[in-house]
């Protein structure tokens, strides 16, 4: 589903690569964790992922494109196929929950009975049913995290990249969080987490692939955060 083969990504001339070498196969329907210190390349993974940024050299794959050579016209196909959910949530302020998620289907020019049928759907999936009229700010953090991974996921994309989801949650709220992901992991939903919440990963037992300064330097199935 991603298939990272010796990618690196120098940023600037000078600068030690973010990205060094990485050679890294993530199968359909995987949960890996991308775990290692701060600057360690876990972000720059998932912005070469979504095609946000290029390579320096090495071929990024993903969902069968090589990412590298893929025409700009066709980047919106590759992305709708990617959903991603950030620390910080991104949501729109000035819109209710129903249509932070419906925005997500009608960019995509989908047709108003299909938001109409998908969106409670999917806020029943993520546990919103009954608050579709509030605004972000009229929710915990927990609650605007669920909206972010319902608008992410609403177009039910074959993969969801979520860069530490649970950075701004307290640990209860994150468990229910995590709950969330695995119940759309099970969906057959690739997902790939960047994290530091070393309790979620220990308590999850997901596969861990764990970078230092852009090196690969672990890769366990039903992994910890730190090395044993
Ligand atoms: N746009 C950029 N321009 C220049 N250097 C960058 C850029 N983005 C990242 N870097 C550098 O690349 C390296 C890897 O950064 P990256 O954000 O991928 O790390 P990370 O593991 O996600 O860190 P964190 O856990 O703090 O989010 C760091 O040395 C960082 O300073």
């Amino acid at each position: 589903m991603i298939t990272f083969e010796r990618v690196s990504k120098v940023y600037g001339a000078g600068q030690r690569p973010a990205l060094s070498e990485l050679t890294l196969q993530i199968d359909k329907g995987e949960f890996v964790f991308l775990v290692g210190p701060s600057g360690s390349g876990k972000s720059t993974f998932l912005r070469l992922a979504l095609k946000e940024d290029r390579a320096s050299s090495g071929t990024v794959t993903v969902a069968g494109r090589d990412v590298g050579r893929l025409r700009s016209w066709k980047v919106p196909a590759l992305r709708r196929q990617i959903g991603v959910v950030f620390q910080d949530f991104r949501l729109l302020h000035d819109k209710s929950v129903y249509e932070n998620v419906a925005f997500a289907l009608q960019v995509l020019g989908k047709p108003r009975h299909v938001v109409a049928q998908t969106v409670p759907e999917v806020l029943q999936l993520v546990g919103l049913a009954g608050k579709e009229k509030r605004r972000p700010h009229e929710l915990s953090g927990g609650e605007q995290q669920r909206v972010a991974i319902a608008r992410a996921f609403v177009n039910r994309p074959s993969i969801l990249l979520a860069d530490e989801p649970t950075g701004n949650l307290d640990p209860t709220t994150s468990v229910g969080i995590m709950k969330l992901l695995d119940r759309i992991n099970r969906t057959g939903t690739t997902i790939v987490m960047a994290t530091h919440d070393d309790d979620i990963v220990d308590q999850m037992r997901k596969r861990v692939v764990e970078l230092v300064d852009g090196r690969l330097v672990r890769d366990e199935d039903r992994g910890v955060y730190g090395s044993r």
